[in-house]
């Protein structure tokens, strides 16, 4: 350890077949309840599960969609998300319960994880109260040869709490010195502005997705009534690009596209949050963040 702790700041992620206890972690993790802030741009587009608060430290939770059996377009299509989300995290908590045998759903994770090389992965027995010391320890030597390439194993209980500091503790390290990425004082419960920046997001790529391939992230800057009217909702967000040209895509000729854009956007804000909404649109090209993949990969745009 070094003398002067330097603030970390990052993503995580859970995975794990289902019912082996992720939801329950992530919740016992997280000490607030889910919050998100419109002040940062949305972390890859996925949803927030929580964020854990430290003095050192801020450790952003997301969603992974399950793994599926991609057999349909839609499965290949939630596969690729998955091991998308799986790449641009900091740390994977793989999660195996100690109380069951290891079965085909936990190798076919691993399968999963051993694609995603960049990204650690500790990995988690789970459900420890449930468990005899032994079972533990036995389970503990099977993860280990199973998930051969994970950097920690931790057998943990988020119903008594046992070791969640310890897990908490291995995650933080694995992400990388960063300053907060959600400001504590500035989080609301509104994760309406999610999904207003994913509706405008969507109307922004509809028709370019070629030209476009999810090099577009959108950021909600303001949400507020109108002064003297409640039944209309003044909503300004950005629209990120990486390069001037997809700037010039997403405006089109005179501001044409944009203006469509707007539109689309707004009839299905209004349908989502049942009131008149004032969209007003900017395109930003996402300079700064250019030459630093990490923070392209935080605001949604892929390598
Ligand atoms: N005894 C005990 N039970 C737990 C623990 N964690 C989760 N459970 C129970 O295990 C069941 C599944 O937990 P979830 O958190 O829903 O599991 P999950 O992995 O999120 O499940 P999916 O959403 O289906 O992927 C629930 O009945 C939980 O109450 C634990 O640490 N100890």
């Amino acid at each position: 350890m070094s003398e002067k702790t330097e603030f970390r700041a990052g993503f995580a992620c859970f995975v794990g077949r289902p019912n082996v206890g992720k939801s329950t972690l992530m919740n016992a993790l997280v000490g607030t309840k889910v919050a998100i802030t419109s002040s940062k741009p949305q972390t890859t587009r996925r949803a927030i599960r929580g964020i854990v608060h430290r003095p050192d430290a801020q450790l952003i939770i997301v969603d992974t969609p399950g793994f599926h059996r991609p057999r349909t377009l839609l499965g290949e299509r939630l596969d690729s998300l998955v091991l998308s989300t799986l790449s641009e995290v900091d740390v994977i908590g793989f999660c195996i319960p100690a109380n069951e045998p290891i079965g085909k759903g936990d190798r076919f994770i691993t399968e999963k994880l051993k694609a995603v090389k960049e990204t650690p992965v500790v990995a988690i027995v789970t459900k420890c109260d449930v468990a005899s010391r032994e079972q533990i320890v036995k389970q503990l030597v099977a993860v280990e040869q199973l998930v051969d390439f994970a950097e920690e194993i931790v057998p943990v209980s988020a119903v008594s709490g046992e070791r969640l500091d310890v897990l908490t503790d291995l995650l933080v390290a694995r992400l990388p010195v960063s300053p907060p990425l959600y400001p504590e004082g500035e989080l609301t419960d509104e994760p309406e502005q999610v999904l207003v920046a994913e509706l405008i997001r969507e109307a922004a790529l509809e028709g370019v997705r070629d030209e476009l391939p999810h090099s577009i992230a959108v950021v909600v800057e303001e949400m507020k009534p109108r002064e003297d009217r409640d039944d209309l909702l003044e909503i300004y967000a950005d629209i990120y690009v990486e390069r001037p040209s997809q700037k010039a895509i997403v405006i089109g000729p005179g501001g044409a596209r944009l203006k469509e854009v707007g539109i689309r956007a707004r009839r299905q804000i209004e349908a989502l949050l049942g009131t008149h909404v004032y969209l007003s649109l900017h395109v930003r090209v996402a300079r700064e963040w250019q030459r630093d993949p990490k923070m392209l990969r935080r605001l949604g745009f892929y390598d």
